[in-house]
């Protein structure tokens, strides 16, 4: 049943159960949650808390992420990231890329899930298109909506969380994570502060368009600090959709 009262407090950020199966065209029973953010600010730490707040609740929930979710996206991924070859990957190629990659996952995973009433929590979604390969790579934000229509068909998340903090800060938490694990740069991992500088840019640009689905939380405090506001948020938005 929706909270329709006027003065909730989460009135001003969000919607009810209601309006939000009637945004998102009656496209599933299930909510959709996407975490968001840049490099290293702590998409998949966080996740995990959100998963567990939700199973908590009692909510089937699937945990999945982007570019990838599916065997045949992830084998997508792989393309996406890999730095070797001569060969650059053409901006255009990349961005076809990524939504091919999540033409399988809406289809084999994501869908199927909303449809029969499960949560899904997604580390990264389209916000990270417009981003990365809006903010990023300079392609035009009507481009990708195009794609966005032809491919999702109406289905937006319903909450995302967008973690963020000042790249510098962000990098050296990436080196850290990096180190301990004795990995490599990816390639976008490889790329230049300014290409990171426009992604926080354009993620802040989308949240600050469209306040009602994406939550800003300040990344840059400690753990616990992060995760009490990103809890607080989330609760909020539940009550709204209880
Ligand atoms: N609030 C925090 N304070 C300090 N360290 C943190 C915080 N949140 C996450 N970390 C650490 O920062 C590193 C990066 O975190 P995490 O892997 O969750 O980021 P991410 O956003 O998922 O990264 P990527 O963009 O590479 O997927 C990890 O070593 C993690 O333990
Ligand atoms: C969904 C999506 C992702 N990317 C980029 C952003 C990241 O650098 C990688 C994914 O790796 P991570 O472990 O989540 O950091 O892919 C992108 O460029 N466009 C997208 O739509």
């Amino acid at each position: 049943m929706c909270n329709n009262d006027p003065d909730r407090p989460a009135r001003d950020a969000g919607e009810c159960h209601r309006e939000r199966l009637e945004r998102n065209g009656n496209q599933g029973k299930g909510c959709f949650i996407t975490l968001e953010g840049g490099e290293g600010v702590g998409k998949s730490t966080n996740l995990a808390l959100v998963v567990d707040h939700l199973r908590t609740r009692g909510h089937e929930v699937v945990a999945t992420r982007e570019p990838g979710g599916t065997p045949r996206a992830e084998a997508m991924r792989r393309l996406l990231l890999d730095p070797a070859g001569e060969e650059p990957l053409d901006p255009d190629a990349e961005l076809l890329l990524v939504f091919a990659a999540r033409a399988q996952h809406l289809a084999r995973v994501i869908r199927p899930a909303l449809e029969r009433g499960a949560w899904v929590v997604c580390d990264r979604f389209t916000d990270a298109t417009y981003a990365y390969q809006g903010g990023g790579r300079g392609i035009e934000a009507a481009r990708i909506a195009e794609l966005e229509a032809f491919v999702q068909r109406g289905l937006t998340p319903d909450l995302t969380l967008l973690l963020d903090m000042p790249m510098a800060a962000a990098q050296q938490r990436l080196e850290g994570r990096l180190t301990g694990q004795g990995g490599e740069r990816d390639r976008f991992e490889r790329e230049h502060g300014a290409f990171f500088e426009a992604v926080r840019q354009a993620y802040l640009a989308r949240a600050e368009a469209g306040p009602g689905r994406m939550v800003v939380i300040d990344a840059g405090a400690g753990l616990a600090e992060v995760q009490a506001e990103l809890l607080a948020r989330l609760d909020e938005r539940l009550e709204a959709w209880s």
